[in-house]
């Protein structure tokens, strides 16, 4: 066929009238499962890509300017609404828009959860979604290289390499430079007795030395690089961008079964709408935060929200866009008495030339690091001597004051067993409650169970108006009494030997905000995101808020799935984009067993 060039499509005209499998967004969730899925020759795929290819500039490809591409074309620049919980602040999100959706714009630390944490999932009604289900995905997505010589004696690593991956397609490695205070975070690490663990064995909690999104050149391994490099030369493997999918297609057979069939889309506002059929099944992977506005503005949701933006229902799913939870910070900000720190390159222009020259010409220095080479993540009672008392505050609590008004009771029955799970957390030794960032000074506290849920809400019918995004932050008090113990904490490890040697003197909050209702409103006034929204398309049982069922099948309409970020029940306590590929490879499998294709893919 001529149109089976393997090429980019980028006029609508030249896509074929029908496909086998469409998919919506081409992130990290997306362009894994088109992949996959296009291994099979006689699979016809295609993906429909708000967005466009990047240009390989520089803060999207150098590890060191990672997180440069936020606020500019390749940002959706969504926003968290305000809310009276965080001093009536509105907070941005940026998301990705461009082939390889926020795996261009993230900040490359590359880690997975703790085995208790995916092991929550399954004991949520999940089937099959633990950590050793997982792990095989984990090790299919990666080609893992271990760190260099020189950074592996100096600094300890040691990895089992039965946990990692050596063929797939995202290159992974630690940064060959490490910023000097890496050091004193690591030697304060040891002072308070925090064990060094392998983040890949499932032990993600304690300290650990962080992999990255690279590759042997040292350059950003993003989804595209991964996923679309590997396929665009497949025939059957097609990409529309710049054009946003509008609406969802379905239509009913006799017997009263919705099912899809196909795909509106368009490429701006007030363009025309065209549209492709889609002869199996429709994959929605357009990230956290606009699947769930793509089923609602299709007729799939909450009658009473459709009815207000004039869209007939057409399946009655009152759960999409609720428990939406991101992970959020606090910070504690101390000044240092050193000289070579990671806004150096921010700040001295020879130091950043330098830099460059090295990077250009050897492919080391500074900018092979997207920093974050080594975190710590910390099971509550590790980091404050109050978990038994937060935890007795959490079991009297009433699990709906985590929740935004007028939640139907399908989603707050599934919360209160969330409820259960994260008050056993508070307890646990192998789940971590707070994560700890060092940069350089800044001391970034990230609650990883956070209690508080949002909602995510389509503001008009149209896909081209901004959904209406409540996160909740801080919506139930016990997610401010976990960050001000992280505050706490933060005020110890700088007297630690490890980083009172650098003199830290604190200007953030301040020496004198020690009373708990200082603190709480310091926290209040601080918080903002790590950028892992999840969880608005929840994958559970229907009577208990979710959205998808355990073969990522959206309740209610054949041919439909959801593959990305909103289908995880509860984030777990690591940054989110190994598990959003996991998922994704272990989604392209289930959409292949169910389509009669073999299982285990070529890699
Ligand atoms: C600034 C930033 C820093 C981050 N740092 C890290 C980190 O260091 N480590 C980590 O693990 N994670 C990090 N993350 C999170 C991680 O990148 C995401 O969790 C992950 O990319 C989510 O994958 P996804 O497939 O769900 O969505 P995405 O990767 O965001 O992909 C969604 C795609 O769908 C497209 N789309 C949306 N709507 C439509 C539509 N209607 N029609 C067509 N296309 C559409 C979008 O344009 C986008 O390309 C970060 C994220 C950001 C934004």
């Amino acid at each position: 066929h001529p149109l089976f060039n393997g090429h980019v499509i980028s006029r609508s005209e030249d896509l074929l009238p029908a496909y086998d499998y469409v998919v919506v967004g081409a992130g990290a969730s997306g362009l894994t499962v088109a992949n996959r899925l296009s291994e099979e020759p006689n699979i016809s795929v295609l993906i429909i890509e708000a967005g466009d290819f990047d240009k390989k500039e520089d803060y999207v490809t150098i590890p060191g300017l990672a997180g440069g591409a936020v606020g500019t074309k390749y940002d959706w620049n969504t926003t968290y609404i305000a809310s009276a919980s965080i001093g009536g602040r509105g907070i941005s999100i940026p998301q990705g828009r461009v082939v390889g959706g926020s795996t261009k714009l993230n900040r490359m630390v590359f880690d997975r959860g703790s085995k208790s944490d995916y092991d929550g999932w399954e004991a949520l009604g999940n089937k099959g979604w633990n950590f050793d289900g997982l792990l095989p995905y984990f090790k299919k997505n990666e080609k893992f290289s271990p760190a260099t010589k020189g950074i592996k004696e100096e600094y300890g690593i040691k990895d089992d390499v039965r946990f990692r991956g050596d063929k797939g397609y995202m290159q992974t490695t630690y940064s060959p430079f490490f910023w000097p205070t890496t050091k004193n975070f690591i030697q304060a690490t040891k002072d308070l007795k925090i064990p060094i663990n392998d983040q890949a064995t499932g032990n993600a909690f304690g300290g650990y030395f962080c992999t990255h999104n690279m590759d042997q050149n040292y350059s950003r391994s993003s989804a595209e690089e991964a996923y679309y490099a590997s396929a665009a030369a497949r025939p059957n493997f097609h990409i529309l961008t710049g054009n946003q999918v509008t609406r969802i297609l379905t239509g009913s057979s006799p017997d009263g079964t919705v099912k899809v069939t196909g795909m509106e889309f368009a490429s701006a506002k007030d363009a025309s709408r065209q549209s492709v059929q889609v002869t199996k099944e429709a994959i929605l992977a357009a990230g956290a935060l606009h699947s769930p506005q793509l089923l609602q503005i299709s007729g799939i949701g909450d009658p009473k929200l459709l009815k207000s933006l004039n869209v007939t229902t057409v399946i009655d799913l009152p759960a999409v866009g609720h428990n939406l939870h991101d992970h959020l910070n606090s910070v504690v900000v101390n000044i240092l008495n050193t000289t070579v720190l990671t806004n150096t390159l921010g700040t001295n222009a020879t130091f950043a030339a330098a830099a460059r020259q090295e990077y250009d010409t050897q492919r080391s220095g500074p900018l092979t690091s997207p920093s974050g080479d080594f975190l710590l993540f910390l099971p509550l009672s590790t980091y404050s001597p109050a978990s038994e008392a937060i935890f007795a505050q959490a079991a009297a609590g009433d699990p709906s004051a985590s929740l935004p008004p007028d939640t139907p009771p399908s989603v707050a029955k599934g919360y209160a067993a969330q409820y259960a799970s994260l008050n056993k957390k508070l307890l646990a030794k192998d789940s971590a409650v707070l994560e700890i960032i060092w940069a350089d000074g800044a001391v970034v506290l990230g609650l990883q169970h956070p209690y508080s849920r949002g909602r995510l809400s389509a503001a008009s019918s149209s896909i081209f108006d901004a959904p209406v995004a409540d996160v909740g932050f801080l919506r139930n008090p016990l997610d401010v009494a976990l960050l001000r113990e992280g505050v706490r904490w933060a005020r110890r490890f700088a007297q630690t030997p490890g980083i009172g040697a650098l003199r830290p003197f604190e200007v953030v909050p301040g020496p004198n905000v020690t009373a708990d209702a200082d603190i709480d409103a310091h926290v209040r006034g601080s918080v903002s995101t790590l950028y892992h929204p999840a969880g608005t398309c929840k994958m559970g049982l229907r009577a208990e808020g979710g959205v998808v069922d355990a073969d990522l099948k959206v309740y209610g309409v054949d041919g439909l799935r959801v593959v990305d970020a909103s289908v995880m029940p509860m984030l777990p306590a690591s940054h989110t984009m190994t598990t959003v590929y996991a998922v994704a490879e272990k989604a392209a499998e289930i959409i292949k067993r169910s389509g009669g294709y073999r299982e285990m893919a070529r890699v």
